[in-house]
């Protein structure tokens, strides 16, 4: 029950070292021994897509593979969007098979970065909707830009999908189950100091601060021992993830029948034209 799969995952397929190596839709660099930077880098909104959500997994597997690297920051190349969460058009009008690969990419994503053996830090940069409050909320600690009109939290609802059921899990433990209930009913966005005020976050600062708020957090995080640390992620978070990989399939399932009903993409749709009010 105590070392949950994955979570203290063996580093022998990965490359050893990291110097600023540079991929598609995120880069990876390490400013110092115990801590890595990956930054997502998907212009315009850093929406996941499948391949989005393959590299993320990959750069932390990567940084997870230097021994060293004891904590990595997770920050966007766009200091106004942090992630606008899954890319909308994956769901809209998809190929069954592509979509259920998709949604496996996000599960994927998910397990990688919340069962992470490194302390992460999300640098949220801007807005951060579902998707991107599921990388957020995923991370051990939450720094968030100020700005009243920049938000966060899930916002499914208003675009007539629900939340799988383990980001509801997510959202219940970060946030607990009241303010939980009202945040999905209404898909409420919260501002930085509201999401301060219900726990969503753990600190606001100035937009030019955070990467170096992030990286102190990081670096204080990557002093303590790494056996009990990981240890104590491995209690708080096993449960959880042993759940969704024994339900994988299942999800998947629930995932592909919700979003191929007529009404969901209908509303997918319009969401979808609504945005940018270019598509
Ligand atoms: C019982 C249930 C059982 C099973 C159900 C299981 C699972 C279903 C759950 C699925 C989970 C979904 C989680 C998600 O993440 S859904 C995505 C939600 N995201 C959003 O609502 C954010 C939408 N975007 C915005 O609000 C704004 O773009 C943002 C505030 C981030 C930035 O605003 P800005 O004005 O700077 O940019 P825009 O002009 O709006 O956008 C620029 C272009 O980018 C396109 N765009 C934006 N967001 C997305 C996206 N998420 N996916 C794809 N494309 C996106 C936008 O359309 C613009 O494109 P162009 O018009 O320029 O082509």
């Amino acid at each position: 029950m105590f070392a949950s799969r994955g979570l203290l995952r063996s580093s022998r397929r990965l490359v050893g070292g990291i110097s600023s190596a540079t991929r598609t839709y995120v880069n990876l660099s390490k400013p110092s021994t115990s801590v890595a930077v990956l930054e997502l880098d998907r212009a315009p909104v850093n929406s996941l897509s499948k391949e989005m959500a393959d590299a993320v997994s990959a750069a932390i597997k990567e940084a997870e593979g230097d021994d060293k690297v004891q904590a990595l920051v997770l920050k966007s190349s766009n200091p106004k969007i942090f992630s606008a969460g899954l890319d909308i058009t994956e769901m809209n009008n998809p190929e069954v098979e592509r979509l259920e690969d998709f949604w496996r990419s996000i599960q994927d994503l998910f397990l990688t970065l919340y069962g992470s053996r490194l302390s992460t830090v999300a640098a949220i940069e801007g807005h951060s909707p579902a998707g991107g409050c599921l990388l957020a909320m995923s991370c051990d600690y939450r720094v968030m830009t100020e700005g009243e009109n920049f938000k966060i939290g899930l916002n499914e609802t208003k675009l007539g999908i629900a939340a799988p059921y383990w980001l509801k899990d997510l959202f219940v433990k970060t946030i607990g189950n009241r303010e939980a209930e009202l945040g999905l009913g209404l898909g409420k966005l919260y501002s930085p100091s509201e999401a301060l005020s219900v726990n969503l976050i753990d600190e606001v600062v100035k937009n030019e601060d955070v990467l170096e708020v992030a990286m102190k957090e990081a670096e204080t995080w990557a002093k303590i021992p790494p056996k009990g640390r990981v240890a104590s992620k491995v209690m708080l978070r096993s449960e959880m993830m042993d759940e969704l990989r024994e339900k994988k399939e299942l999800d998947v399932g629930w995932f592909r029948d919700f979003i191929m009903e007529e009404g969901t993409q209908k509303g997918i749709d319009a969401y979808l034209k609504s945005l940018g009010g270019k598509k």
